[in-house]
């Protein structure tokens, strides 16, 4: 069969749309690869790779297309400006692909594109970026530095060298662009962690056990995760080791009731369902309808029956729910700075006033559903960002307002590795390269009898 498009061309294809038509790039990515089922497992691989590399990349080589072009990025027409984007991720990130080839294949692919005058330009643009790329000198001053050398806008840079040392900040953003293993958490209602390990080895996939939980392994070495029939079966589900800590954290007990204000997809409701053992009931709640289906579906596959979804707006009280419960899990939305590594573009979508207008949505969702806390009951915050506007900020302000809370103790149920890393006593902020896990933050507080 021949082929419609090379994989060259879907690539543009996915950065106009993501670039240009303000399309995140997992939908975007990911309707190309449903859309081209010709397409092998090999040329998948190159397109992924390709596309993602040069968003993740993107302000790092529009520096470098500056130094070398006399027609400055922003000034490009935003097809010739794509294509010269992923060449220069090739030339730079992919010993494996030949200059020449990156230079040919984006010359044709301009011409085909309509722009046969600007040829000359793509072709003196790329080998005279081929020929002195290792001479490319990155800022000076640190955070201008930081920024092109890890493509993370200043403003986010300026953000977290007011929390973090420089030192810090640079770990984190190594961490952010380094390829990771999937984790998962074992469902141990249905099978315990080590038979599950057999059984994955016995599926080909590589398993190793994460250093902060028994029941968490990394995974690789797979094709299709919803291929393996281990996971068909329910037996473990994809959670990041810092989500996982939230249920460790919340520590239920058997026969308790608990609610989880903002639950899609189900990882922490789930999870806290297979800590009850069987007993009490989980109230798993979202926004709406497509969301709360996305929970239902997990439950069904993980094969629980004492938690329920519902839709229900965590900004409006329910007063059914008053005092009801022993444990209330509030994983609100938030900016997910923690998480930039894993969401390639969020870091060029997100603005500084997104993330101040979320830290006021979660005020209210918290100045709300603190009331279905039991007297003596638990309260858990969490969110996956590194801003303190909407981690520790949010704790003094809760703690203020609710003088009915205080802050509970939480090392008892964190490893060796992780006691140090508690601040405040009850709050728990995990950043990427220095823990190993995502950027996270948890508070539990306690409600006083
Ligand atoms: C961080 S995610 C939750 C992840 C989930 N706890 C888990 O572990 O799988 C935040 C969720 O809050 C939901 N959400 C946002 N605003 C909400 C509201 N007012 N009421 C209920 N849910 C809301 C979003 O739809 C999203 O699914």
């Amino acid at each position: 069969m021949t082929k419609p498009l090379s994989e060259r061309e879907i690539v543009l294809g996915i950065l106009m749309d993501v670039t240009e038509h303000d399309v995140y790039s997992h939908i975007a990515l990911g309707n190309v690869l449903a859309k081209y089922q010709y397409l092998d497992k090999k040329e998948r691989a190159f397109i992924t790779r390709v596309a993602e590399g040069t968003l993740e990349h993107m302000i790092e080589i529009d520096y470098i297309l500056n130094q070398f072009s006399k027609v400055k990025v922003k000034k490009m027409k935003p097809v010739i400006r794509n294509i010269l984007r992923s060449a220069v991720y090739q030339l730079k990130y992919m010993d494996s692909v030949p200059d020449s080839a990156v230079c040919n294949e984006a010359v044709k692919l301009a011409v085909k594109k309509g722009f046969g005058t600007l040829k000359g330009f793509v072709n003196g643009v790329l080998r005279n970026t081929a020929r002195n790329l290792e001479q490319v000198e990155y800022p000076k001053e640190p955070r201008a530095f930081l920024s092109v050398k890890y493509s993370m806008p200043e403003w986010i840079l300026e953000l977290w060298l007011k929390e973090y040392d420089e030192d810090t900040v640079e770990k984190i953003l190594a961490d952010f662009q380094k390829e990771k293993p999937v984790t998962i958490r074992t469902n141990v209602s249905r099978i315990n962690p080590e038979a599950l390990e057999e059984r994955l080895k016995s599926e080909g996939v590589s398993v190793k056990r994460h250093p902060y939980l028994p029941y968490a392994y990394e995974i690789t070495g797979y094709d299709y995760l919803g291929d393996l029939r281990s996971f068909q079966e329910g037996l473990f589900a994809v959670q990041d080791i810092s989500s996982m800590l939230v249920g460790e954290i919340a520590a239920p007990k058997e026969g308790n009731y608990i609610i989880d204000v903002c639950a899609a997809p189900g990882g922490k409701s789930i999870h806290l369902a297979d800590k009850l053992n069987g007993t009490g009931q989980v109230k798993a709640r979202d926004l709406t309808d497509y969301k709360v289906h996305l929970i239902r579906e997990n439950i069904d596959r993980m094969q629980f029956d004492h938690i329920s979804a519902e839709v229900m707006d965590a900004s409006v009280l329910d007063e059914n729910s008053v005092e009801k419960a022993d444990i209330v899990i509030a994983d609100l939305p938030c900016s997910g700075l923690g998480v930039l590594g894993r969401k390639t573009d969020l870091k060029y979508k997100t603005t500084l006033e997104q993330a101040e207008e979320l830290a006021e949505i979660q005020k209210s969702i918290l100045d709300v559903v603190w009331q279905y806390v039991k007297p003596g009951g638990t309260f858990v915050y969490s969110t996956c960002t590194i801003n303190r506007a909407e981690n520790m900020d949010n704790v003094h302000w809760f703690l203020e307002k609710h003088p009915e809370f205080i802050l509970a103790p939480i090392q008892e149920h964190l490893c060796d590795a992780l006691k140090d890393s508690v601040m405040n006593q009850g709050c728990l902020q995990l950043l990427p390269g220095v823990h190993e896990s995502d950027g996270f933050f948890i508070a539990k507080f306690q409600r006083l009898e």
